[in-house]
């Protein structure tokens, strides 16, 4: 099979391979660039396989950075670009299931394309476009499956990660996993539990972002996955209901959001579950705003002030999951009325304490609290923004 026509980045990626070939090297796109220039999926960038050493590599280049020479990758900078190069290799030893103990250069292509995780992934193509494609993954690729290259008991052990992308794959490329793919996942799936939390976390997002995330999650709970992760031990009856939701969602903060709804985990315990999956603190304050948010509109008649309180952002996430779980919420005039709010913010309030100390009242709790009532005065629209208008409110 030969490619005619190559997107943008890969004609400006071609004189890195015209150069390495010229130096008497072989080289060629590999991996995902290549599987999503095949199904039209957007590529944003490509990597480059090559039988030259990473020494090699560097010798060819004006500017490069090793970024990951311990396994074979120089980042080449070249044309206005930035490439992953690779010295083909293989890999072996896998004690820890995360890492191989050491890697081994190889001479050929095909023996790099081996080690590789799923049939998808393992195709290469060189400079005339033509496509290196050992083991049907273009096959595979028409069929829509998930396909472990050789033995998947093999490409799991090498690195247990692959189960966890096996699930993101299906979710993004709304493939299936193939019987004995599958089966080596159910298998295997304890070795997830050797894997750092910032990877699986990784693949969990981009699992629940993609187009078939509903999907892909019922397999994360099938396959076992689900029981290897931070607080999800036990909790398969309750992460059942994602495979059910109306859609699947579409910003992080309302994954994880959801995800803390569907746990039913009491407020206190958010930070440290969102902790345990090695989230930002930003991710985790918005997650628990948003769940707050999500609860006091499940249980009450929104106030104005709780909207404002709330936030149009935070509002609309929680309305979003409403509307995920089914649950219907008065989204369209809850959004109307937080938009008719005389103010969005504390800061648009046009007095101050210091406005208040100049009005003769001295610092004090008591000030506190005049100023919260002029907030929730001109928030709920019982007195006009304007300083005159607040101090007669206030009766100061
Ligand atoms: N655990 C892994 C990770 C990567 N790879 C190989 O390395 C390539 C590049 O890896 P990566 O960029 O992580 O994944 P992509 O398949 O390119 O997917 P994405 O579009 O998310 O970058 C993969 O295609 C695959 O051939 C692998 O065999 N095993
Ligand atoms: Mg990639």
């Amino acid at each position: 099979m030969k490619i005619s026509y190559l997107p943008e980045v890969f004609t400006a990626a071609m004189p890195v391979l015209e150069k390495l070939e010229a130096a008497g090297y072989e080289a060629y796109f590999v991996g995902g660039c290549v599987r999503d220039l095949l199904i039209k999926r957007p590529i944003h960038d490509v990597d480059i396989a090559t039988s030259a050493y990473p020494e090699e590599v560097k010798q060819t280049f004006a500017k490069s950075i090793d970024t990951g020479i311990q396994h074979g990758t120089v980042t080449v900078l070249y044309g206005g670009g930035s490439y992953e190069i690779t010295t083909f290799r293989t890999e072996s030893g896998y004690q820890d299931f995360r890492r191989p103990d050491k890697v081994t250069f190889v001479q050929n292509l095909d023996e790099d394309l081996k080690r590789r995780d799923f049939t998808i992934n393992a195709l290469a193509m060189n400079r005339q476009g033509e496509i290196v494609d050992l083991f049907d993954g273009l096959g595979d690729l028409d069929r829509h499956l998930i396909k472990a290259v050789g033995n998947a008991e093999e490409r799991f052990h090498e690195d247990a990660l692959r189960m966890m992308r096996a699930v993101r794959f299906m979710s993004q490329l709304s493939f299936q996993l193939e019987g004995k793919t599958r089966q080596a996942i159910v298998a295997n799936h304890e070795l997830l539990s050797k894997i750092s939390v910032e990877r699986i976390r990784e693949e969990f997002v981009k699992l629940a972002l993609g187009p078939d995330s509903r999907r892909a999650f019922r397999e994360f709970l099938d396959t076992g996955l689900s029981e290897e992760c931070p607080g999800l031990k036990g909790q398969k009856a309750r992460l059942a209901i994602f495979p059910d939701l109306k859609a699947g969602p579409d910003e992080e903060a309302v994954f994880w959001s959801l995800i803390v709804i569907m746990l039913n985990l009491p407020v206190g315990q958010i930070a440290a579950f969102m902790r345990e999956w090695k989230n930002s603190n930003a991710m985790s304050q918005q997650v628990k705003k948003i769940v707050a948010a999500f609860d006091l509109l499940s249980q009450r008649a929104a106030s104005d002030f709780d909207l404002f309180a709330i936030g149009r952002e935070n509002l609309q996430a929680a309305l979003k999951i409403a509307d995920l779980l089914g649950q219907p919420l008065p989204g369209r005039s809850l959004q109307d009325r937080y938009e008719r709010l005389p103010i969005k913010q504390s800061s648009e309030l046009t007095i101050d304490g210091q406005w208040l100390i100049r009005q003769g009242i001295k610092p004090s709790p008591a000030l506190g609290q005049l100023l919260r009532r002029a907030l929730t005065g001109v928030v709920e629209g019982k007195v006009d923004n304007d300083p005159d208008a607040i101090a007669a409110f206030l009766q100061i």
